[in-house]
């Protein structure tokens, strides 16, 4: 279907409540969280007969000789089946398999953006255990790993034996070990804190399903003791004797006693575990449990008892939910990615003890580990402490995959699992980094120091435009700055009205009126004072004043009133920076503006310059821009490898461009000795090693350039369309180098979500400028 042809998909209603928000966001604008992808391409006649019939008979025919064949010439080896048939969902209980499908397209989700891995989610009318036995196993040619999620226990423990025993790749209950391994690290860690020793500590649990004895199991082998665990269920205690609602999995840890509900056991307690159901612990409850107490509400969506409460209730706990906006997040999401990462890197033939043992170790030893600059921006910048609100990395932490992987890798390698043990760990290392910064989660640490900045006032100069106050209302919702907007208070009331925002102005946010504004005569002085020499007089600076809304932003800017403006969502690019350089100027130092993209695409992140600005850099301005985009760069927790690019590679053309480039490579290295930097090249020598080494095996240049440097605006601005369209990318930017204070001048096909990342970038902007330009 075409672009053209395709359904407009309607807006998301501002005011929803979050229900109503997922539901649109599941819906638009294509049904549902996945699709599949070639990755081959099959342009010609050539290409079919290579990937359908004929050609396709030598691998069939390779792998039917030597089966491990199949992951050399097949996707097996990165494709995990999420398999569920929804006879327990999150905590929504027994909603069958196909309600259950958005949950599992969820985890293949988070399959490949955490961990780059594949997934088919497979929803299946099976809820007996026979039939999820038999099917699931008749799955095997077609995959590298089963994932079972959501199976309601005690089925789940006999099905995923059953299947670990019949099948010759990884089976993997993520509500069991998934939240196993994540619980272990954070019981290690609370209880180091605590000052105590696992084999002392009183357990109690409330759930006795699949989450909550896996925990046990792995807690058990950890060292703490059976007989200081007590167990509840929807009945209560699980104890000897009990004979209704009772299975040999919870048998394993019936207490001898006559107390038969949580309010009797709970005292003394030092770990409370839930992995049960929302709202089952009383804040009265929590009196009664030892010092230090751990508490961990792990049900989802809504926790055994809310953070706040248990809080109020026992100052001195630590707390744990399976939620992202509370600290310590217990959530599987930690574990399976990676471990399922690590597992199929080295072709396990199952996940043992020893593989979840040093996820266990790796994720515990992560969170007192310092953090790393990179690391902090998942953060909102700051640098977590190993502490109370600290006892486990948060999801979005960059090093999971790189301390997990390698860990579960060697333990399968050490205990003779692993079909293709990892040879080279540097390298395999070196593979998973260029993974995590390709990940798309490339504007995270943005938002996080964007959160956490102070400078965070952002002047809109098309304040009365709809992607506007769309961008306004996500951004005070999402507490990422603080927008002022500039245009007439009653369109801008009225528009609100129209398009449901429930944000409101001098309420929720500033409003400039240019057509009234105390501040008035003041913006008129300073502009006149900075414009008075360049043909404009009096009369015409109140005029402009009155009219551009761009000036107001940027006077505003460098009066101190905002500290950062968003323009050009209206209106032409060079208008705009014309206003921006008269009133905000450059910074000290520096030649000229420049724009920077980014391309967020399915392959990765990339960042091209110049976009927007130079129809004709010269040398010097090339090497000045490739050092700003450098620097802004840096921003993103990214650490920037540039190529200077154009027709010519390392000198096999000799034309204007190809020596201007040359020229700016030794004056980049001159200025910026420790930017990794090369050119000048062919685009094709950026991004492969391979081609570059071929030409110049030398290159200082390593892997794939993530800063691309042209010779001119038509080459850069061209590309950037081409790549955007053809790819589907989303691009992040313009974004202005150069300017003394930050401004950024948008284009008109800015969507709001565009508004939104622009004036995230801004406010860290505000906050962290100059990160090491040097004139
Ligand atoms: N944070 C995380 O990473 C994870 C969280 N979870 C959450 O844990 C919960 C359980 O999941 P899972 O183990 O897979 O499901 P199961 O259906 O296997 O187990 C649910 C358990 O909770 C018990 N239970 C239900 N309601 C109550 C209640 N009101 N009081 C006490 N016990 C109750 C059940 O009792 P009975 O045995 O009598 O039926 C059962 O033992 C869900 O909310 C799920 O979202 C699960 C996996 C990971
Ligand atoms: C997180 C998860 O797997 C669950 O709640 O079921
Ligand atoms: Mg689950």
């Amino acid at each position: 279907m075409n672009a053209q042809d395709k359904p407009k998909a309607p807006t998301m209603p501002v005011s929803a409540d979050l229900d109503e928000q997922a539901l649109f966001f599941h819906r638009y604008p294509r049904p549902g969280k996945l699709e599949i992808q070639a990755t081959k391409p099959l342009g010609n006649q050539r290409d079919l007969a290579l990937a359908y019939s004929p050609g396709v008979a030598a691998p069939c025919l390779a792998i039917r000789d030597n089966p491990d064949m199949a992951a050399d010439y097949t996707a097996r080896a990165n494709l995990v089946a999420v398999v569920s048939n929804g006879s327990a969902v999150l905590g929504l209980g027994n909603i069958g398999p196909l309600a259950s499908k958005p949950v599992m397209e969820g985890k293949a989700v988070l399959f490949k953006k955490f961990a780059g891995i594949d997934v088919f989610d497979i929803e299946i009318d099976a809820p007996g255990i026979e039939a999820m036995v038999s099917t699931v196993s008749a799955l095997e040619p077609t995959f590298g790993g089963i994932n079972l999620e959501d199976i309601k226990s005690p089925e789940c423990f006999e099905v995923e034996r059953r299947l670990r025993e019949k099948m010759n790749i990884p089976v993997f209950h993520d509500d069991q070990h998934g939240t196993a391994i994540i619980v272990a690290a954070a019981v290690l860690n609370g209880l180091e804190l605590a000052g105590k020793n696992i084999a002392d500590v009183k357990i109690v649990t409330s759930g006795a399903g699949a989450a909550a004895l896996a925990c046990l199991h792995l807690l058990v082998s950890l060292g703490a003791k059976k007989e200081n665990i007590w167990v509840h269920d929807i009945e209560g205690l699980v104890y000897d004797g009990r004979n209704t609602l009772m299975d040999e999995w919870k048998e394993i840890y019936t207490q001898k006693s006559d107390k038969r509900v949580l309010a009797d056991s709970i005292g003394g307690a030092d770990v409370f575990l839930g992995l049960s159901a929302a709202g089952v612990l009383k804040p009265e409850l929590l009196e009664q449990m030892a010092d230090k107490p751990l508490i961990m509400a792990l049900a989802n969506p809504t926790p055994e008892i809310m953070p706040e409460l248990a809080r109020a209730a026992r100052p001195d706990a630590m707390i744990c939910t399976g939620r992202s906006d509370f600290p310590n997040q217990v959530n599987n999401v930690l574990c399976f990615p990676y471990i399922f990462r690590g597992a199929l890197d080295c072709g396990a033939r199952t996940i043992n003890e020893e593989m979840k043992m040093a996820a266990v170790k790796a994720i515990a030893a992560l969170a007192r580990e310092e953090v790393s600059d990179v690391a902090a921006r998942a953060y909102s910048g700051e640098s977590p402490i190993f502490g109370a609100d600290y006892l486990i990395p948060s999801p979005f932490d960059p090093r999971l995959i790189l301390r997990i992987a390698p860990a579960v890798a060697k333990a399968a390698a050490e205990t003779g699992v692993a079909a293709r043990p990892i040879q080279d760990f540097e390298a395999y290392l070196d593979q998973l980094n260029r993974f995590v910064w390709r990940s798309g989660f490339v504007m995270k640490p943005i938002f996080s120091a964007a959160k956490v900045s102070e400078k965070n006032r952002v002047i809109f100069a098309e304040g009365e435009d709809e992607r506007v106050l769309r961008a306004a209302q996500v951004l005070l919702e999402e507490k990422t700055a603080t927008p002022i907007l500039i245009g007439r208070p009653s369109v801008i009331e009225a528009r609100l009205a129209r398009f449901g925002i429930r944000i409101r102005p001098n309420v929720d946010f500033a409003v400039v009126n240019p057509e009234d504004d105390p501040r008035y005569r003041d913006y008129v002085d300073e502009y006149f004072a900075l414009v008075g020499r360049e043909g404009i007089n009096p009369e015409a600076a109140r005029t402009i004043v009155r009219t551009n809304n761009t000036v107001i932003g940027a006077l505003a800017v460098k009066r101190g009133d905002a500290d950062a403006l968003i323009c050009g969502v209206e209106g032409r690019y060079d208008k705009h920076l014309s206003d921006v350089n008269q009133i905000i100027g450059k910074r000290p130092g520096v030649c000229a503006f420049s724009g920077l993209s980014l391309v967020i695409s399915q392959r990765g992140a990339m960042f091209f310059t110049d976009t927007f600005v130079n129809y004709n850099p010269s040398a010097q301005e090339i090497a000045e821009i490739t050092i700003l985009a450098a620097e802004e760069i840096r921003r993103f927790g990214i650490t920037p490898k540039a190529a200077l690019i154009c027709h010519s590679n390392f000198g096999s053309r000799d034309s204007e461009s190809a020596q201007k480039m040359r020229a700016a490579l030794k004056l980049v290295r001159q200025r910026a000795p420790e930017l990794e930097v090369d050119g000048e090249m062919q685009g094709g020598s950026a991004l492969s090693e391979t081609l570059r080494k071929r030409a110049m095996p030398d290159s200082s240049l390593t892997g794939e350039a993530n800063l691309l440097v042209f010779p001119n605006l038509d080459a850069a601005n061209i590309s950037l369309g081409l790549v955007r369209n053809l790819t589907d990318a989303l691009h992040v930017g313009p974004i202005l180098l150069g300017a003394a204070q930050p401004a950024h001048i948008l284009s008109s096909s800015v969507t709001s979500r565009g508004v939104v990342n622009m004036a995230a970038l801004a406010v860290v902007e505000a906050s962290q400028p100059n990160l090491q330009f040097q004139s």
